[in-house]
């Protein structure tokens, strides 16, 4: 039997989370540029910024994973992967 006492347990998934939340602001960024280079080709090509119809396809996504604050997290996204450029 585990002799880990409450603070071990929590210090381990304390550092799991640390590392995952690392993980998830470098796909943050990934996304971000890859984002920022499929708005600056349609830029170029005369074309707008903003999709609406995809971004609706991904907001759905996002709501059908994680429900409402699903949406709320792919409105961040969004708002993140916009406005550079
Ligand atoms: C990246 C695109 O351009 C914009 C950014 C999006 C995104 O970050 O997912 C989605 C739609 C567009 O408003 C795209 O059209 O795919």
């Amino acid at each position: 039997m585990s002799t880990s006492t409450t603070s071990d347990v929590i210090g381990s998934a304390r550092e799991r989370i640390d590392d995952l939340d690392g993980r998830i602001l470098d796909l943050i960024r990934e996304r971000m540029g890859v984002s920022a280079s499929i708005q600056e080709a349609r830029i170029a090509a005369g074309g707008r910024r903003v999709h609406l119809s995809r971004e609706m396809e991904i907001l759905d996504r996002y709501r059908q994973a994680l429900g409402k604050p699903g949406t709320t997290l792919a409105m961040t996204l969004l708002e993140l992967c916009r406005g550079r450029a």
